[in-house]
């Protein structure tokens, strides 16, 4: 079990990234291995992001040398999703069943948290956390939900907020499901960037052979990266985070920084983007 190092990244440094180098500093594209616990570590804001498969067995969430702690949530929490099939997850003895799209928050100083379920796959999104709050299970359609976009501009979507202020209370992270309403394909247009906080999409609910188009960088200097299921976008503070897909999706969005207001977008005029 490895974790990746992402070094954090200036906006000035996104006009000079080609391809590749943007999809190295910002696309992680290999969470999810049959067998296996994959994570990358981001230096915005120290947030982890796992994937789990356990195809063959239960896999536990083990802690990393980078980490320097005795277990994985010593001084962190994490926001867990599964964007499979039906599965189990069991945290210091106590088991969730989790359908597909549900969450399950699980505070800082859980010692051991397993993962089971041949067909499931968990999204782990992970935060430095100061207290411990307890772990709680949030099913699809259970946490604050709302209804945004228009069929007439293809952004018809359901927002269902998980993890927030006014709901499973957490240290730091804000997390939640979109999806898109079918025949709908752009999420979070009008863009918007939040300063004070760095967020994640995980796109998932996306055929094999669709892709979305995923706008990032600052709002007048933007640039797109071609991304696949189950593939998860890093959005610094300075970042918009908006994207288009061939079809219609889900995704996990999920944020960690200075402050847990859903609310605080800095949003930008379609004119103004670049
Ligand atoms: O579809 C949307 O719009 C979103 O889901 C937006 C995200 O929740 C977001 O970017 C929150 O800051
Ligand atoms: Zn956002």
């Amino acid at each position: 079990m490895t974790l990746q190092i992402r070094h954090a990244t200036h906006p000035e440094q996104v006009p000079g990234f080609d391809t590749a180098a943007l999809r190295r500093h910002y696309l992680v594209d290999d969470l999810f291995v049959p067998g296996a616990v994959n994570a990358v570590l981001t230096h915005h804001d120290r947030i982890v992001l796992a994937g789990a498969r356990p195809t063959d067995g239960p896999l536990t969430l083990g802690t990393y040398p980078e980490l320097r702690s005795e277990y994985f949530l010593e001084r962190r929490e994490a926001g867990i999703v599964n964007v499979g099939v039906p599965g189990t997850v069991t945290a210091d003895g106590t088991k969730y069943e989790l359908t597909s799209g549900a969450c399950l928050y699980v505070g800082r100083g859980v010692r051991e948290v397993v993962f089971e379920g041949p067909e499931a796959a968990y999204y782990v999104f992970s935060a430095p956390a100061h207290t411990a709050f307890p772990t709680r299970q949030v099913n699809p359609g259970e946490g604050n939900r709302l209804e945004l976009g228009d069929q007439q501009t293809a952004n018809r979507r359901t927002i269902d907020q998980f993890i927030h202020a006014d709901g499973v209370q957490s240290c730091q992270i804000v997390l939640g499901v979109t999806t898109l309403h079918a025949g709908s394909t752009w999420n979070t247009m009008p863009a918007h960037t939040h300063d004070r906080r760095t967020e994640c999409y995980l796109y998932f609910g996306l055929p094999e052979t669709e892709r979305i188009v995923h706008l990032l960088g600052e709002p007048e200097e933007t640039r797109h990266l071609l991304v696949a299921d189950r593939q998860a976008v890093i959005s610094p503070s300075w970042s918009i985070h908006s994207g288009c897909g061939t079809s219609s999706y889900s995704f996990v969005w999920a944020m960690a920084g200075e402050n847990q207001a859903f609310g605080d977008m800095d949003g930008v005029d379609v004119r103004d983007l670049r």
